[in-house]
């Protein structure tokens, strides 16, 4: 069993998979920014800001992390912030990460770098040994012990996939050994998500919801054979699981900003609400990814063109529509 694991990030996929795996490791450590949070995992048990009904194993123990020595105990460390703070993160850690295996559960790509996540921590450490964890797996859900398969973008050192395998023995898992084809999935069925909240604000029978899915399903599949090295991919949790979840339930915070902004709730920018919506981030670093690889994908295109307040819902799927027909 492994001894100490680190979580870093304090918030609901920090907390849920710190629960999910805390019968599997000696201990867990959550490292939040805030102390008011660190203090109730550490006296009463609960993360009172994200789960305030869910009470954590007694092996969750959390700190601010001041120091990279803070970290100095941890064999395994788990990434789950949003991704636009995964570089300074990883970059304040420093050699802390260093010699451990790093997991990142961050669904985000980098602008303009276009780097996912494990490139980016690859590229601030140094630390070739990071796997990625993706699937349809909504951290209430985890939290509360609900069954979820997940995708492992793992490479081939047997030592780290055997980790990956006994940590997350509480799912069903599936593997990958192209990480970055994992990653953008997850990154694509957000922008996904988002497109199908904005469509189903405007067309909100069964015909034309199951329609649109698939339009983005079949968009989503000709990105990534584009990009992908695991001709696999398109049946894994990451891909197929993932993406209807996220653009089917209501739950998502995705599907909920295009269903808002979609329905006027909310306009731009409501990336100052603080809420991690990450597909909104990461549409613009698709759109000009596919360019380099010269893939048409209107729908993604569709979702910046709104999202970016060049064009509202309703002209915007009319002439996708009109496109596509
Ligand atoms: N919530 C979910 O159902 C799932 C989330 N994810 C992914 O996990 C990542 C994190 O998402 P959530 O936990 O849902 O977001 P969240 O908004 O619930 O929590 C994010 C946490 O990160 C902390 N944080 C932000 N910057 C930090 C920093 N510089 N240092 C330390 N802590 C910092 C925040 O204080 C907050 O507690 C995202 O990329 C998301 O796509 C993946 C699967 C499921
Ligand atoms: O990634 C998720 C579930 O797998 C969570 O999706 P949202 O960020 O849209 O809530």
């Amino acid at each position: 069993m492994i001894s100490t694991v680190g979580v870093i990030g304090a918030g609901s996929m920090g907390t849920a998979v710190a629960q999910s795996i805390s019968g599997r490791a000696g201990e867990v450590i959550i490292f939040g920014r805030r102390q008011e949070i660190v203090d109730s995992i550490n006296h009463d048990n609960h993360n009172t800001m994200y789960f305030p009904g869910l009470r954590l194993r007694p092996n969750i123990r959390a700190r601010v992390m001041n120091d990279r020595r803070d970290l100095a105990d941890c064999e395994v460390v788990i990434i789950a912030v949003p991704s636009s703070e995964v570089r300074s993160v990883v970059n304040a850690a420093g050699d802390g990460l260093a010699d451990r295996y790093l997991i990142t559960m961050a669904k985000g790509l980098e602008y303009p770098s276009l780097k996912t996540m494990s490139e980016i921590i690859r590229e601030e450490t140094g630390n070739p040994d990071i796997a990625c964890f993706s699937g349809p797996t909504f951290a209430d859900e985890i939290a509360y012990g609900h069954i979820a398969g997940a995708t492992i973008g793992v490479g081939d050192d047997p030592s780290l996939r055997a980790t990956m395998s006994d940590l997350f023995g509480e799912f069903i898992l599936d593997f990958s050994d192209d990480i970055r084809a994992v990653e953008l999935c997850g990154v694509l069925k957000n922008v996904y998500a988002i497109g199908t909240g904005m469509w189903d604000s405007v067309y909100s029978n069964h015909n034309e919801h199951y329609t649109f899915l698939n339009m983005c399903y079949k968009e989503m599949c000709i990105f990534l054979r584009a990009i992908s090295l695991d001709e696999g991919i398109f049946t894994k949790f990451c891909c197929f699981g993932d993406f209807n979840l996220t653009a089917n339930v209501d739950k998502s915070r995705n599907r909920t900003l295009g269903l808002m902004v979609g329905k006027k709730i909310v306009k731009t920018p409501y990336l100052e609400s603080g809420v991690t919506f990450e597909g909104s981030r990461s549409v613009k670093g698709i759109i000009e990814l596919a360019k380099n690889h010269d893939i048409d994908i209107p729908i993604a295109r569709f979702v910046y063109d709104v999202l970016s307040g060049n064009n509202n819902v309703r002209i915007s799927v009319d002439t996708l529509v009109r496109r596509t027909a």
